[in-house]
């Protein structure tokens, strides 16, 4: 009853907009629904009638439906729920100016709580304090420090090649859990300058019980503490990091993670007073995140150095300040990388001729199969690549909506000549799946996956044309104000990984018994296409895509 009143209450309100108004009985980020909605949804596959249900309920219906819920409802409309209302648009005008005005439209502060386990940080602040965290991660994320990202994603990517061809189960079904290993020994090395062996998932766990798990020591240490504290996230902000370390009664696995939270803590601050001492001493040292972050502060600083937590007059960041931004690089760097290099890949495997068609530029550009020897400067002209890299992020991206929030107020929407006054505290969602898929933006053919609709071919690979990675049409990355500080990071990563695999290998799926190749494609691209959001939005089932490397001839 409670429910059906807040649900009466929140559709006046809906009404009051002037958008079309749809109904959903549960919230979409309501606690319960998140942990309990897949289990929901899977009951409901086996009950008729449900399909429609399915379609709306299931959670990352809006990386599934694309721009059809908007050809359904229109290009902004309200849906109402019991939690609140949630106005989404798609429309390019709309949600330029919603991303303009970032003082009206804010950040939705309690839905990134979670993300303050070390304290405030760039991801959960807002106004003042937000420039000021913002103004040291534009400095941090240099050319220097991509450059570094460049070479370990080359590294790291052959290592994860060489796994799969040698070592690993086949056929390869742990596509989503490898991008992710690959994805955290990056971070390592961009944040830390620690360089690790790729492995498999289970050739690290054999490795853990030789050595006797712990979550404290171990030359593993600081990557097994993020790869817990991300994966454990929710437990962590419920009970957070005392009481798991001390509540005999909860699971092993969440005692281990309020230890990790603490690891990574004293191994960041050790790592901040070194580099604090290097600067005292005026040494040089690398373009690790850690370092230049710190020597970010220190630059804005008196030029005194602080071991404490003061923030003195000058200093732009407390070092709990410090740890709580890198935990959130850490956090808003892996799983974005990782989840858009298995679609990449996924979407590769079901497009054999697109791999031929990188192949070729990458080969052009590397006259080595030495990685090592392949200079920064090849990664941007890889045009292909990015565009590969382009298109994927335009279907399958892992942050569907960019969510904003009214606050305290209410606030005017424009949009074909009417205004519309949205209510305070209502939850406004650009849908960017639907606006990167609308056939009248993108051609009849939005929803086929074409990295060469990215590429105006003029002759020769030199002469491609790549269009720029951020526009208002087009902005997997955000733009102006807003833009993903790890924008370069990520696109070395990425690149370097689809450099170092396809230049002399393919990709291909296994077929099921009785099943043609091009049948195999085709469901590895629904399935790919197939996405459903935990924290972010991911392959639904990756480990029903099957694959199989080899060495290409030519
Ligand atoms: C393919 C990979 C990535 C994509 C598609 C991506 C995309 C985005 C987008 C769209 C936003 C804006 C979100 C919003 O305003 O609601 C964002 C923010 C952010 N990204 Fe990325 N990102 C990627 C990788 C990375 C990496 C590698 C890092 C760091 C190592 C990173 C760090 C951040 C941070 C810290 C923010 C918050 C910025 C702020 O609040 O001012 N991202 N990213």
């Amino acid at each position: 009853l409670w429910t059906l009143r807040d649900l009466g209450r929140n559709y006046a309100k809906a009404q009051s907009i002037g958008l079309p108004v749809t109904v959903r009985f549960v919230t979409p980020g309501g606690p319960l629904w998140m942990i309990f909605s897949p289990l929901v949804v899977r009951i409901a596959t086996y009950l008729p009638f449900t399909k429609s249900f399915i379609t709306k309920y299931r959670r990352g219906w809006e990386c599934r439906e694309r721009y059809r819920a908007h050809e359904e409802h229109g290009e902004l409309f309200t849906i109402c729920t019991p939690g609140g209302n949630y106005v989404k648009i798609s429309n390019f005008d709309v949600a330029d100016d919603i991303l303009k005005r970032k003082d009206e439209f804010g950040r939705d502060l309690e839905a990134f709580a979670v993300l303050n386990i070390y304290g405030k940080n760039l991801a959960t602040t807002e106004g003042k304090e937000w420039m000021r965290h913002r103004k040291v991660a534009a400095v941090t994320f240099t050319e220097k420090n991509a450059e570094l990202v460049w070479g370990e994603a080359l590294k790291e990517a052959s290592q994860m090649l060489e796994y799969w061809r040698d070592r690993a189960k086949k056929p390869i079904r742990t596509l989503a859990q490898d991008t992710q290993i690959f994805s955290l020994n990056v971070l390592a090395a961009a944040l830390f300058d620690r360089s690790y062996p790729f492995e498999g998932r289970e050739e690290s766990e054999a490795r853990e019980q030789a050595i006797g798990a712990n979550a404290k020591n171990g030359a593993f240490g600081y990557r097994e503490s993020i790869a817990t504290i991300l994966h454990m996230i929710v437990p962590i902000m419920v009970f957070g990091e005392k009481k798991l370390r001390e509540s005999w009664w909860l699971p092993k696995g969440w005692q281990k993670a309020g230890y990790a939270v603490a690891n990574f803590r004293d191994y960041v601050t050790h790592l901040i007073n070194e580099e604090r001492v290097a600067i005292a001493q005026g040494a040089t040292s690398s373009a690790n995140l850690v370092t230049n972050l710190v020597r970010a502060c220190e630059d804005e600083s008196s030029g005194s150095l602080k071991t404490d937590n003061s923030t003195g007059s000058k200093a732009i960041l407390t070092k709990d300040e410090i740890i709580s931004d890198l935990f959130v690089f850490a956090f808003a760097g892996n799983d974005t990388t990782a989840l858009t290099l298995a679609y990449i890949l996924a979407e590769l495997a079901a497009h054999p001729a697109m791999q031929d068609w990188i192949s070729e530029e990458i080969r052009y550009y590397t006259r080595t199969e030495d990685v090592t020897r392949w200079d920064y400067a090849v990664c941007t002209k890889l045009k292909r690549c990015w565009a590969v890299m382009y298109e994927t992020l335009r279907l399958s991206h892992p942050i569907s909506q960019f969510v904003k929030n009214t606050g305290a107020e209410q606030r005017a929407i424009t949009h074909k000549g009417r205004t519309h006054i949205v209510p305070s505290h209502t939850t406004v969602e650009i849908n960017t799946p639907s606006l990167s898929s609308m056939p009248s933006h993108w051609g009849p053919e939005s929803l086929e996956w074409n990295p060469k609709r990215f590429i105006k071919p003029v002759s020769g690979f030199e002469d491609e044309v790549l269009p720029p990675d951020t526009t208002p049409q087009f902005f997997p990355w955000a733009y102006n104000r807003l833009v993903c500080p790890g924008k370069r990071f990520s696109q070395a990563e990425l690149v370097g990984a689809l450099a170092a695999l396809f230049r002399d290998h393919r990709v291909e799926p296994v077929p099921e018994t009785g099943e043609s190749m091009q049948d195999a494609c085709r469901r590895v691209k629904r399935m790919s296409e197939d996405i459903e959001q935990r924290l972010l939005s991911e392959i639904r089932e990756p480990t029903k895509i099957a694959l199989r490397w080899y060495k290409a001839t030519r």
